[in-house]
């Protein structure tokens, strides 16, 4: 479990976070979102000990970073995609991590094919893809199978495949009862990660839920419908006091109703859907807004 306790880091006159406590709890993927720069780079350098903070603490398993006698066992984090030596292979790169860490050799193998490098493993690593990069990143995080980890904007720069790998594995490393924060500034790619949610806007603390409860909030007031059935299914939105707009050929948008509510309408009334998507620009749109507000109030309130 990761504990941040009223953490402030300053650079200069820039307040990078401020006052910030939330805990990150074992068994989940808690995501850490928030726009560009609103401190969460910060926070996770603090967490592993790479920056101190001006004032609070950040505790993992009820102790600092700097007190932890074997920290690649017990955290591993991904902070930088680029932060290895672009002259040497994945596997020398990750060979000198596991002797300076106490790890033994077998372990570089492991993690080369947990993460799918296996076959390019003795390449020199600064002519990986972006892609290729991550994948060598995350390795290294995971060479001591700590138990806490750390990945900040992991999916940054990933194809679909790519993407979906690193949700699996993120899903896969909570499910094993380890302890998992990953930021993005993408609410629609957390909603499909994460379990648990710490929201920052301008390095203050603007939620700490659960997923299901902060997109209930955020719901998007936009629903993609397509239908074979369209005008039947309209008339049932707009009779249960929904509105609605034309999109074309089979094609509405609905507002003033949920997913949900679309989907139970049209089992009633026995109509087919093809389509039933919140509009998730809008919801992207309402996050970001309401996070610059929130910080800004919160910081008018103090
Ligand atoms: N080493 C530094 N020196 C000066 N300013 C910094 C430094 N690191 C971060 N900052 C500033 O602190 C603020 C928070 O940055 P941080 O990188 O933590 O945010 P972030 O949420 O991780 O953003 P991003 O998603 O863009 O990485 C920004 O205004 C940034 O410019």
């Amino acid at each position: 479990m990761i504990q941040v306790r009223g953490v402030t880091k300053r650079y200069g006159r820039v307040t990078a976070v401020e006052d910030l406590s939330f805990d990150v709890p074992d068994g989940r993927v808690t995501g850490f979102l928030g726009p560009n720069g609103s401190g969460k780079s910060t926070t996770m350098r603090i967490i592993v000990g790479l920056d101190r903070p001006d004032a609070g603490s950040a505790l993992v398993d009820g102790r600092p970073y700097r007190d932890l006698p074997w920290p690649l066992r017990e955290v591993g984090a991904l902070l930088d995609a680029r932060g290895f030596h672009p002259g040497r292979s994945a596997r020398r790169h990750l060979q000198a991590l596991a002797r300076a860490g106490g790890l033994p050799a077998s372990r570089v193998e492991e993690v080369l094919d947990l993460v799918g490098l296996g076959a390019v493993a003795d390449r020199r690593a600064g002519t990986f893809s972006l892609g290729m990069g991550q994948r060598l990143g995350i390795a290294a995080a995971l060479l001591g199978d700590p138990p806490t980890l750390l990945f900040d904007e992991p999916v940054n720069g990933l194809d679909p495949e790519g993407i979906r790998w690193v949700r699996t594995l993120l899903r896969r490393l909570a499910a094993e009862g380890r302890c998992v924060l990953v930021s993005s500034h993408l609410l629609a790619e957390m909603a499909l990660t994460a379990d648990h949610l710490v929201v920052v806007g301008r390095g203050r603390l603007v939620a700490e839920t659960s997923m299901a409860a902060f997109l209930e909030q955020y719901a998007p007031a936009r629903v993609r419908v397509a239908s074979p059935e369209v005008d039947r299914l309209a008339r049932a939105v707009l009779g249960a006091g929904g509105r609605v707009e034309p999109a074309g050929e089979g094609r509405i948008v609905v507002s003033g109703l949920h997913a949900a509510a679309i989907g139970e309408l049209a089992h009633a009334e026995g109509v087919v859907l093809h389509e039933l998507s919140p509009d998730q620009a809008g919801l992207e749109e309402a996050f970001l807004q309401t996070t610059a507000q929130a910080a800004e109030y919160r910081g008018g309130a103090a």
